[in-house]
């Protein structure tokens, strides 16, 4: 059962009267006879930063998924612009779970940027002027033009994830969907890919859902938390969902949430939640 802990979400949508980029209703998913999560309404404003929380196994792949029009929901619907969810969406940029380039890949960092255009498959082809226009403005949106003409398996991965971003955003996409895009990288990394998907944000009429294990380093950006877990769903702001009583009513089992120098530590989290989550599974917060 989904609970909406705060309507910080909704009220965004509804006193601005813009259409939301993403609206989920009364949605459930599973597999088989097992229901991943139940009841989920959310509705993502433009400029809106959700981030997608839980342990390993609660569905927030599953989720991006049914958001990608790839994954047919157990039960209710998904609109994205308000229409119906469908698959290869125009307006849909994905960053999938990062698999780094193998060494040898011959691609250029500026031919994997324009690969997303090729995805555009309802426009005209683009003149190649106007191709390499966009690939090059993308190319400095994503702070790479260092790098351009480098063969991308030869790039760090904070590098090679700026690109991904970049290519998931260079179709135009209004909503754009991250799977753990800070996963395996550095702080600096992790600062600079943050940074760059905030920005991306705040363009006219895009909004953002990104999963991620960790709330931490993206703390300052996300407006919204949908937290998956138990076969539940909640909603609402970090202040919102980031407490002892809420997390243990997710839980069914008491759960503590400290605030260590701005960052939160979760302790006494049931062990099925601890690998891979990490709001501070060792109650230290010190694997970020
Ligand atoms: N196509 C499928 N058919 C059956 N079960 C699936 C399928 N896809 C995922 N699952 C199962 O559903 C559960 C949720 O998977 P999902 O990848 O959505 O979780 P997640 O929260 O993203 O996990 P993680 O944090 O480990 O990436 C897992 O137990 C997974 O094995």
């Amino acid at each position: 059962m989904m609970t909406t802990v705060t309507s910080a979400a909704t009220d965004h949508v509804e006193a601005g009267a813009v259409r939301p980029v993403l609206s989920i209703r009364d949605a459930s998913l599973g597999y088989g006879d097992r229901l991943l999560w139940a009841g989920l309404d959310l509705d993502v404003a433009p400029g809106q930063f959700v981030a997608i929380l839980g342990p390993n196994g609660s569905g927030k792949t599953s989720l991006l998924r049914a958001v990608l029009g790839t994954q047919p929901l157990t039960g209710g619907r998904i609109e994205i612009l308000g229409e119906p969810v469908r698959r290869g969406h125009r307006l849909v940029g994905y960053v999938p779970q990062q698999h780094l380039a193998d060494r040898g890949t011959p691609l250029r960092a500026r031919d994997f940027l324009a690969l997303g255009i090729d995805g555009d498959r309802f426009g005209p082809p683009l003149p190649s002027r106007g191709r390499r226009a966009r690939v090059d403005a993308m190319l400095a949106t994503v702070h790479a033009e260092a790098f351009a003409d480098a063969r991308i398996g030869s790039l760090s991965g904070g590098e090679q994830q700026r690109l991904r971003i970049g290519q998931a955003l260079i179709g135009d996409s209004r909503l754009l969907l991250c799977d753990e895009p800070l996963i395996s990288l550095d702080l600096n990394q992790q600062r600079s890919v943050s940074d760059l998907i905030d920005a991306s944000r705040r363009e006219p009429g895009r909004a953002v859902l990104m999963i991620t294990h960790d709330v931490n380093p993206v703390l300052d950006m996300v407006d919204t938390v949908v937290y998956l877990a138990n076969g539940k769903a909640l909603v609402g702001s970090v202040d919102d969902v980031f407490t002892s009583e809420v997390l243990s009513d997710l839980y069914d089992t008491p759960v503590e949430v400290v605030r260590v120098r701005d960052r939160i530590v979760v302790v006494g989290l049931p062990d099925h939640a601890h690998e891979g989550h990490e709001h501070a599974p060792h109650g230290d917060g010190s694997r970020h």
